[in-house]
């Protein structure tokens, strides 16, 4: 649906260059939620902006639904790009029009009656559950309401691809996960595709089928999400998944001592790092049965991303010292990543 092609943009400021997105090639596809994750100055904004020539890029190709929009001209441009909707952080709404008026704008000029552009934004307003706020001005929604409002008007012109610039940035958890949930239902009613750009990894894991990670204006990691969370490769990616999971705190418990982790004699203090595939199997009952030792979980962070638990625990292992060395070869045999903290 979306082919960006050796996509580079460079700004010329006057004092330097800025090199914000260098030579990204992505090919995502038709019904997908394809998510871009960076820290600030990434270059996301930049290269989500580039899909719908917000921001023409300083070369390479753009093709959207097949139609390759870097060559086309202006006129044209302007016709496909309806089909690209778009929704930003701070909504961008109009302040003195009614939230029927700004989800009915973008219908000027498409040649629809006056009973149509209605019979239109009923349906949005239903869609986005704000029936009873068709008459009332954004200064009186709440952040949720305002970006509801935002993905309707988006959504008038029957667009193929949505564009989520920050979509749920300035919004609480609770709001944000129900604007997701939103989203994730307009692209599996309407078969819109999306592609949203965030840094938060909360975002990515709750509606994406793919990410693109990016570091300094580059794609450094991209794939299923299932297969970049449970072997990331660059560090970058380390860090986002790091970012929404508790289990780093074993370190700084080890640093101090803490209860949690202190050993009596014969135990071992290990993390296990379950990757896909491995988790619904019982490797903590199996081991403790076939090597006979005891395992006690200390604590962990299994997740759950599409349908499958992923994750890392921190395991007290107490047994004879040539038993929990076989268990580690066993859990290691079936995928488990397994670190050895400390031994007594
Ligand atoms: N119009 C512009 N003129 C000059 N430099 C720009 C312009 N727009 C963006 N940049 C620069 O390009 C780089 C990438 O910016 P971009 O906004 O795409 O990053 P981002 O990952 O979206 O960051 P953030 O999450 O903070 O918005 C930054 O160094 C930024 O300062």
């Amino acid at each position: 649906m979306i082919k960006l092609n050796h996509i580079t943009k460079t700004f010329q400021t006057p004092s330097l260059e800025v090199h914000a997105c260098k030579d990204v090639t992505l090919d995502i596809g038709a019904g997908e939620i394809y998510g871009i994750i960076g820290f600030s100055g990434a270059g996301k904004s930049t290269l989500v902006r580039c899909i719908n020539l917000l921001e023409r890029p300083t070369s390479g190709q753009v093709s959207v639904d097949g139609i390759e929009l870097t060559s086309l001209p202006e006129k044209e441009l302007r016709a496909v790009r309806k089909k690209i909707g778009m929704i930003f952080q701070h909504f961008n709404l109009m302040r003195s029009r009614t939230v029927a008026q700004n989800i009915a704008y973008p219908l000027k000029g498409s040649g629809l009656s006056k009973e149509e552009i209605n019979k239109k934004v009923n349906e949005l307003l239903k869609l986005v559950d704000l029936e009873e706020k068709a008459n009332v001005y954004p200064s009186q929604l709440s952040g949720g309401q305002k970006q509801r409002v935002a993905i309707a008007r988006s959504l008038a012109n029957d667009p193929k691809v949505l564009l989520c610039d920050e979509a749920t940035s300035a919004l609480d958890p609770q709001t944000t996960k129900s604007i997701l949930r939103l989203l994730k239902h307009v692209n599996e009613q309407l078969g819109i595709t999306i592609v949203l750009i965030t840094h938060e990894m909360a975002v990515i894991k709750e509606i994406c089928n793919r990410v693109a990670v990016m570091e300094n204006g580059e794609v450094v990691e991209e794939g299923n999400i299932l297969d970049v969370f449970s072997s990331p490769k660059q560090q970058v990616t380390r860090d986002f998944i790091d970012s929404t999971s508790t289990i780093n705190k074993i370190y700084e418990l080890i640093e101090t001592d803490d209860p949690i982790v202190q050993l009596a004699k014969g135990e071992s203090l290990v993390i296990l790092h379950y990757t896909a595939g491995n988790t619904d199997k019982a490797l903590i009952s199996d081991v403790s049965r076939q090597f006979n030792i005891d395992s006690n979980i200390a604590f962990g962070n299994i997740e759950i991303i599409q349908n499958t638990p992923l994750g890392s625990l921190v395991v007290k292992l107490s047994g004879e010292e040539e038993n929990i060395q076989k268990t580690i070869l066993y859990l290691r045999e079936h995928n488990v990543k397994v670190e050895v903290l400390k031994t007594c």
